[in-house]
């Protein structure tokens, strides 16, 4: 049986990062998960590049223009969108993910959901480098497999 499987070893993989401002001090913490990722797996620090949006509605739009570039293996999606009052939370949750999904789809290149939708700014500090890990750092290690994924179907 032929089995298809990426490895989590980059190999002059190019990554642009989006990161939305929104809630920045739980994003910011992504990012830094993210770069100790990539670079921890062999990405040079040169090879990434950072795009900062304003909230997380805006990231599928400029992951699309950074994937059509043709610059990067893989873009990975960074934001935290926290559960407000009403129902504006529901709105940018749909979006953005149907969003990232389609730009992956679209443009043939893993873009990768490492947005954290909570219903707390709680659960948002576990999930950016306390108890529940850093979803940065998982990004970027999804991505890196699944370039490598891909390269391998080849
Ligand atoms: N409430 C959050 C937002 N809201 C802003 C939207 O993402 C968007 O920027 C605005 O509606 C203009 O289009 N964004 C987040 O990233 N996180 C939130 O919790
Ligand atoms: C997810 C959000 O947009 C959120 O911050 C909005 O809060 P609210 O529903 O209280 O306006």
């Amino acid at each position: 049986m032929r089995v298809l499987e990426g490895n989590v070893v980059a190999n002059g993989t190019k990554v642009g990062i989006v990161a939305s401002r929104f809630n920045e001090f739980i994003v910011s913490k992504l990012i830094g998960g993210a770069q100790d990722a990539l670079i921890r797996h062999g990405v040079n620090d040169d090879d990434i590049t950072l795009a900062w949006v304003p909230g997380a509605f805006e990231i599928p739009l400029t992951a699309q223009k950074m994937a059509e570039t043709g610059n990067y293996d893989a873009v990975i999606c960074l934001g935290a969108v926290i559960k407000g009052a009403t129902t504006h939370y529901d709105y940018v949750c749909a979006e953005v993910s149907k969003g990232v999904a389609a730009v992956g789809l679209k443009t043939e290149i893993p873009v990768i959901f490492g947005v954290v939708t909570t219903d707390n700014i709680e659960q948002a500090i576990e999930r950016a480098g306390t108890k529940a890990g850093n979803k940065g750092y998982d990004a970027a290690c999804t991505a890196i497999e699944m370039v490598n994924l891909i390269q391998n179907m080849k």
